[in-house]
């Protein structure tokens, strides 16, 4: 049966304006609905540091726009390249999006193509996740339930989204009858952005304590767990939001699949394997405080990775618009992403 969902296709996270970006500020949702324009470069660089806009291939796009500003403002492109690259380290997208850019100002593109340049980056994006969209769900038995981490819908991308595009995807095929959404301790993108994206399209699902993963497999309403990735290495290994390791054991253990789905722009045939990324490690008080109350006795400290590397053994199939690889490894990954 086919179920009708509100258009999710209307939220743009990231919006060029011709002279500014417009970007919606997910530091305050679902609170607020606000927006916030950049109108250089190192404002853009501040806002993907500051998570107003987060998601690996929203920060590539963003970062795209970034350039086209400070070419509009006459600055100098390898240091703008630099502090763009340095915004976060571990979504590949970003690095591969300035590197796309940066070829072009090598060829002597000028702001009018480097526009072009920048709409196609987020053309793609989209086209991509619909792409994956069809392919993810086809994976999924009828009537199965889902589980997924992190924020990887619109907000995170051009729109539709990655492995939330799947579950889109798989809701309106009618493959996928219950979903479930883990907080996403500590910036809580899964509560916080997830089901406001969820709740918008009419989609019903159930948020769970990250804690709650287990008991929630153990108790058979999951076949498939469903995450995006950050960086995807040579072998298969992935780099995700910090918690996607523990869920891959746990699914492991219970029978349940597990499913990545990114585009091809995530994927880094540079980086040999997982131990190989770096992992972002965020300001110990996002774990301290919660929505600005601090929660922990003053004078104690904490370890905040963001990221954490799921080994491609641990994975059942790796969604790209370019196809689907089921048990990946080095030769799966290589077959589909042959070297340049
Ligand atoms: C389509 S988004 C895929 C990943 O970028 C997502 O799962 C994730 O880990 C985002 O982390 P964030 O720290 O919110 O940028």
């Amino acid at each position: 049966m086919m179920t009708a969902i509100a258009d999710h296709d209307s939220i743009r996270a990231v919006q060029w304006c011709g002279d500014c970006l417009r970007l919606l500020d997910q530091r305050r949702l679902p609170a607020e609905e606000s927006w916030l324009e950049c109108r250089s470069a190192q404002h853009v660089r501040d806002a993907i540091a500051d998570l107003v806009v987060r998601g690996a291939p929203a920060i590539g796009i963003a970062a795209a726009w970034g350039v086209v500003l400070a070419a509009q403002a006459g600055e100098d492109m390898p240091s703008v390249l630099r502090d763009l690259r340095a915004a976060r380290p571990t979504a590949v997208n970003l690095m591969w999006a300035l590197d796309r850019m940066g070829t072009c100002i090598e060829a002597g593109a000028d702001v009018q193509a480097l526009t072009r340049e920048a709409q196609a980056i987020q053309d793609e994006d989209m086209a991509a996740n619909h792409r994956m969209g069809k392919l993810g769900s086809a994976l999924i038995d009828r009537s199965s339930g889902v589980l997924t981490h992190c924020n990887t819908g619109s907000l995170a991308t051009s729109g539709f989204g990655t492995a939330l595009g799947v579950i889109r995807a798989g809701v309106a095929a009618g493959r996928i009858e219950r979903v479930f959404a883990g907080e996403t301790r500590p910036w809580l993108q899964g509560a916080r952005l997830t089901m406001w994206e969820l709740v918008r399209d009419g989609i019903p699902a159930k948020l769970i304590a990250d804690s709650a993963a287990a008991h929630l497999m153990r108790g058979g309403q999951v076949q498939w767990v469903i995450i995006g990735a950050d960086r995807i290495a040579a072998n298969g290994d992935v780099a995700n939001k910090i918690g996607s390791y523990a869920l891959a054991i746990a699914a492991r253990h219970h029978g349940v699949k597990f499913m990545v789905v990114a585009p091809s722009t995530t994927v880094d045939m540079a980086t040999a394997r997982g131990e190989d990324i770096e992992i972002e490690l965020r300001d110990p008080k996002e774990l301290l405080a919660i929505a600005g109350v601090r929660t922990v006795v003053d004078g104690a400290s904490a370890w905040n990775p963001v990221f954490d590397v799921t080994p491609a053994s641990l994975i059942d199939a790796i969604v790209t618009e370019c196809g689907v690889i089921e048990r990946p490894d080095t030769e799966g990954m290589r077959a589909m992403f042959p070297a340049p």
